[in-house]
């Protein structure tokens, strides 16, 4: 203990989400260090016997699918990534399980697309799975599905998968274990880089540079993805800690390791903290100045009398950009119509539409629940 007071965030969690990267859990040779994992497993199981209940979100299904199918590092292409996870996510539970089970707790896998996130019916579907396995005591054990995922419904990272994980179980803590044992001004290899105990404002981060991962090259997204999760997470209220996953003991007793993000907003939809962080529109609406002041300032829903055009391929139901005259996006929405139908509706009245084109058209081209402002 550095003598500083232990964090409150931490000692007073309930509901604790934890996630450790690849970089983490693997051995200097490759493949799933069941060393690490065990002791990972003794920490959460520390934390539960306090109280808390615990979701851990692992990477390392690609990692620990390498060594099986021959390979010596991270395939580049994409079908062969899925093989490797398909082989490797098995393992990987396998050896949580069994690590669990020393303590007597069970562990439950949850696979996750960004489906289960964005959809409304989907993401109520997922709240409702973690709340009965953690009503029944059980350990989930979360991963991107990744074996089935495309590049275009991919998380890419779970560090942001977490964040939303976070959010989506109302945990009161975001953990996230690392190879690196905090965020650093510069990139840790900087002889003169120095760690940043705690971000309580943007502002926090002006002087900080920020890398991608470490040599290992098991990690994927080095820490922009890890501070990206922590805005997400934070300014929904969730305050995240960030450390090495050996020094993940103390960091969950409360001691004052790593970088400590403190919550800065407040709740809101889940899929709405998607739309706005993690999502690449699939095109772009444009508007008029009244259609702009509408959503932005009355935070009406956008019709199809104030959208002047359209650009890119979207279906209804994808996330496209919201644009004012100047072209400059100032929200995100869900579209409810596909890209070939929005040239008809174009600067409609919502009355008109349904007279000429039926019932189906007189809906908002997006509705105010389906969108956030940038
Ligand atoms: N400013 C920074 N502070 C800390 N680490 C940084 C920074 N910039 C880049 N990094 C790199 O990010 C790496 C962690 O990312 P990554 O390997 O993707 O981890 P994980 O597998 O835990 O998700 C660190 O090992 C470090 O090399
Ligand atoms: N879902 C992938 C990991 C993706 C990922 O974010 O990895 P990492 O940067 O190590 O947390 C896997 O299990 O291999």
């Amino acid at each position: 203990m550095s003598g500083r007071e232990p964090r409150v965030e931490v000692t007073g969690a309930r509901r604790v989400v934890v996630k450790v990267g690849s970089s983490s859990l693997t051995t200097a040779a490759g493949g799933i260090d069941p060393a690490r994992v065990s002791r990972l497993v003794d920490v959460l199981a520390a934390v539960r016997a306090r109280g808390a209940e615990v979701v851990l979100v692992s990477s390392g299904a690609i990692a620990a699918g390498l060594a099986p199918l021959g390979l010596s590092r991270r395939p580049r292409g994409l079908a062969a990534q899925q093989a490797a996870a398909s082989v490797g996510q098995g393992l990987l539970v396998h050896r949580y399980t069994e690590e669990l089970a020393r303590h007597g707790v069970i562990a439950g896998q949850v696979l996750l697309t960004l489906d289960d996130v964005t959809r409304r019916s989907h993401y109520r579907n997922a709240y409702q799975t973690f709340a009965k396995l953690l009503d029944l005591g059980v350990l989930p054990i979360v991963n991107e599905n990744d074996t089935v995922a495309t590049t275009e419904i991919r998380f890419g990272d779970n560090d942001r998968l977490a964040a939303l994980v976070a959010h989506l179980v109302h945990a009161d803590l975001l953990v996230l274990l690392s190879d690196v044992d905090g965020l650093y001004d510069a990139h840790p290899a900087d002889p003169g880089s120095s760690l940043v105990t705690d971000v309580a404002t943007e502002a926090d981060l002006d002087s900080v540079s920020i890398g991608s991962a470490g040599a290992a090259g098991v990690g994927t997204g080095g820490m922009q993805t890890k501070v990206e999760a922590a805005r997400i997470a934070t300014g929904a209220g969730i305050p995240v800690v960030l450390t090495a996953a050996d020094r993940a003991a103390e960091a969950l007793e409360g001691h004052p390791v790593g970088t400590l993000f403190h919550a800065t907003g407040r709740r809101r939809p889940t899929r709405l903290l998607w739309l706005a962080h993690a999502t690449e529109p699939k095109g772009s609406l444009h508007l008029d100045a009244g259609a702009v002041r509408a959503v932005v300032e009355r935070r009406a829903s956008l019709l199809a009398a104030g959208v002047t055009g359209a650009s890119g391929s979207f279906v209804a139901g994808d996330p496209v950009d919201l644009c004012d005259p100047d072209g400059v996006p100032v929200a995100r929405g869900l579209v409810n119509f596909d890209a070939g139908e929005v040239p008809s509706l174009l600067g409609r009245s919502s009355h008109e539409l349904k007279q000429e084109l039926g019932s189906g058209y007189e809906r908002e081209v997006v509705h105010r629940d389906d969108l956030v402002l940038l």
